[in-house]
């Protein structure tokens, strides 16, 4: 293991102290709260006409990379929402263009990888992340925690599966059949491949933490593909290396991916403080499914907002009706904000779920 991916066990740092009494941390670490914190994946982006303005004639992936304009992207949902939490302005594919990896985001299509990662020899691609790899990471953290205050950063990072699933595929792909063929084809390679990522994730983390972000969610969108059995042996491992990488920070640690109802056991096994479900589980079955310990996080439906008002009312209030008994809840959309969808409605979701559970 290189230094840079050991557990550090450091004492929490000063953002971690300002953010430690928010809704939010305190959903996340099972704890009593004012209100039903609210999030969503995705917050910041096509929704918003300000993300639209700003992004104009800028590249997905060199917007990620200038700092002022990550820091107004990240707080423009936390202005006109104000959701609970920010989520750090990037993409799960980030921390691997920062170590060389010949890759560019595609409007509308997602990560395209020009040599896909298929033999041992196209292993050599991936190399140790060093911080100084992601310094505007670092640079652009510090400017939104000064911004923030007492509102949670959530930082983030793709998951090993989901990662390989890009480069093993060289693109999206629904069926993940080159992923598969060498995860069953080649199991050791697969694990090398793994761990691989695992390292340069857990090392992307810690820059993100070690910077000012206050809670980690680690999306590993999707590895719902996958069967439990499949899950335990040739994923897992490699989770909860992340998962134990962070562990001595103290922050809580999330873990997300779709259609992973036959998972969610597992996937709280693989480390997290908190386990987001998508919305085809509930959460009182989910909680079942997890067992004590963890909170959960979601799940309406990201499509129902786009019916009326009082629709999306009677789908939350079964939300939180289901949530009601849960150790620790952190109201979030079962995936990522649909890009077409109007903000108001996501403003209204954020304003009725606290009134709804303000105590
Ligand atoms: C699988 C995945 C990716 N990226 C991400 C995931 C995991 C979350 C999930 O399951 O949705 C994570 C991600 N990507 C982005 C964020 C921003 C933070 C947030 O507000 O949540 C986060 C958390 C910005 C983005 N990432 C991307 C955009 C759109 C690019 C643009 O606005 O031009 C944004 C805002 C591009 C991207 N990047 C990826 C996809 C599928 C796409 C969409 C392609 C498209 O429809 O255009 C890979």
């Amino acid at each position: 293991m290189s230094a840079n991916t050991e557990a550090t066990g450091q004492q929490p740092s000063a953002t971690i102290e300002a953010t430690r009494e928010s809704a939010f941390i305190k959903a996340c670490r099972r704890e009593p709260v004012p209100h039903t914190p609210v999030w969503f994946m995705r917050q910041a982006g096509r929704s918003l006409p300000e993300y639209l303005k700003v992004r104009e004639g800028i590249p997905m992936l060199e917007s990620c990379m200038r700092p002022e304009l990550v820091a107004e992207i990240t707080l423009q949902p936390v202005r006109r929402h104000k959701v609970d939490a920010a989520i750090y302005f990037s993409d799960i594919v980030v921390p691997l263009k920062a170590i060389g990896i010949d890759l560019d985001i595609k409007p509308g299509v997602g990560p395209v990888v020009a040599n896909p990662i298929r033999s041992r020899a196209d292993l050599a691609q991936l190399r140790d992340l060093t911080p100084d790899d992601v310094s505007y990471v670092t640079e652009a953290i510090g400017l939104l925690t000064a911004e923030l205050g007492s509102t949670p950063l959530i930082g983030f990072a793709g998951a090993p599966f989901t990662l390989a699933s890009y480069l093993v595929e060289g693109g999206p792909s629904r069926n993940h059949e080159h992923t598969k063929a060498l995860m069953y084809g080649d199991p050791q390679l697969w694990a090398d491949l793994l761990d691989r990522l695992a390292e340069i994730t857990s090392a992307f983390l810690k820059v993100q933490i070690e910077a000012g972000a206050s809670a980690v969610q680690l999306f590993d969108s999707w590895v719902g593909a996958l069967a439990p059995a499949d899950y335990r042996r040739s994923v897992m491992p490699a989770s909860k290396k992340v998962f134990d990488a962070v562990a001595g920070y103290g922050v809580p640690r999330i873990h997300f991916g779709v259609g992973t109802g036959e998972l969610l056991g597992l996937m709280g096994e693989a480390g997290a403080d908190v386990v987001g479900v998508d919305w085809r589980v509930p959460l009182d079955e989910a909680a079942r499914r997890v067992g004590p310990g963890k909170a959960l996080q979601g799940n309406l439906d990201p499509a129902i907002l786009f019916s009326t008002p009082e629709a999306v009312e009677v789908k939350t209030r079964e939300v939180l009706d289901a949530a009601a008994g849960l150790e620790g809840h952190v109201f979030n959309l079962g995936h990522g904000v649909l890009p077409t969808t109007n903000p108001d409605a996501l403003t209204r979701l954020v304003d009725h779920v606290h009134t709804q559970t303000s105590k």
